[in-house]
């Protein structure tokens, strides 16, 4: 996994960066009893997308059994890589892969590993598989699926070497942070499809977000911080985020819910310093999405972590 490239994709569509719970035609809304991390977005296809779609689908989309809607896994159903990628490889999952930037740079990049993109949004994957098929990539799947449920039961236990969640929808408001993707049962989850050693990478441009999932690494049984007591201090990018004051407003607009700021309980200039640390340098390997792009425009401050899968 190396060296970073340029965008080569016109910007995604908007994440639902405050959206609201799912509507009722978000069916399934909940996964074991919790919230989706997702809003039901248009799934419709035109033009380019819908004819990437009818070329490549057969070739690469993982037809999954449903059990209850169009991103829902049938418990029952075990992904077979081997099968599918027709030989044996590594295997890279990324959750959320959005229009496959990422997934088919380091495809690209790796021909001798295997990755399969998890996305819930049907335009996003026509997108990875328009990639797909312009770099001529063979190395790549899709499934269009819940991430948790994909983890739970699809992937079978310690077949990832890779898992990879760039730049979740962040959920700020906190009423809403029950909806994040990276969360304590996220852990579990992880835990049980990557291999011993493997490596669970992470990326988010919010800092409320970032110490999340630093909080759910640090905790979860079986993985260690690779960066543990890392970028401390004035070397943090968290005390680089709060010192700057910059995630006060987005877009020019205070991003507030009622008086406190939704992103981070130290979003005043100079306010707070981080002594833990635990940061790992910017992953080589993830492209440059839009979203990271636009994060860098917008002033925000990037924050990647790794932990690594302990053997049992
Ligand atoms: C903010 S976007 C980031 C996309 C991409 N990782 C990037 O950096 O450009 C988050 C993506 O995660 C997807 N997503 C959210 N919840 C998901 C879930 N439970 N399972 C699969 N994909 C999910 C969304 O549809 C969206 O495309």
């Amino acid at each position: 996994m190396h060296q970073p490239s340029a965008p080569d994709s016109p910007a995604p569509d908007p994440a639902p960066d405050n959206a609201g719970p799912s509507p009722a035609s978000a069916a399934p809304g909940s996964f074991h009893t919790q919230p989706v991390s997702y809003v039901r977005r248009g799934s419709r296809l035109q033009g380019r997308r819908q004819q990437a779609w009818d070329d490549y689908a057969e070739a690469f989309v993982i037809d999954v059994p449903r059990v209850a809607g169009d991103t829902s896994v049938d418990p029952g159903y075990e992904f077979d890589a081997e099968a599918a990628f027709g030989r044996r490889a590594p295997l890279v999952v990324e959750i959320g892969s959005g229009l496959g930037e990422a997934v088919c740079h380091a495809a690209q990049e790796h021909p001798e590993w295997n990755f399969l993109a998890v996305e819930v949004y049907r335009p996003g994957l026509a997108q990875t598989l328009l990639r797909i098929g312009t770099k001529q990539l063979s190395n790549v799947r899709v499934v269009q699926a819940n991430a948790p449920e994909v983890l739970a039961t699809m992937l079978p236990a310690g077949s990832v070497a890779e898992l990879w969640v760039f730049f979740p929808d962040p959920w700020h408001k906190t009423r809403h942070h029950k909806r994040r993707l990276v969360k304590d049962s996220f852990a579990p989850l992880a835990a049980r499809v990557l291999e011993p050693g493997g490596l669970w990478r992470l990326a988010t441009d919010w800092s409320s977000y970032a110490i999340q999932m630093r909080e759910v690494g640090n905790a979860a049984a079986g993985f260690v911080n690779v960066h543990d007591g890392e970028r401390t201090g004035p070397a943090s990018p968290l005390t680089q985020v709060w010192e700057s004051g910059v995630e006060q407003e987005v877009g020019g607009a205070p991003v507030r819910e009622g008086k406190a700021p939704v992103s981070t309980g130290n979003a005043s200039q100079g306010e707070g310093m981080d002594e833990l640390g635990g940061w790992a340098p910017r992953f080589e390997g993830r492209a440059l999405t839009s979203f990271e792009q636009k994060a860098h425009e917008a002033g925000r401050g990037i924050f990647d972590l790794t932990f690594r899968r302990t053997g049992d």
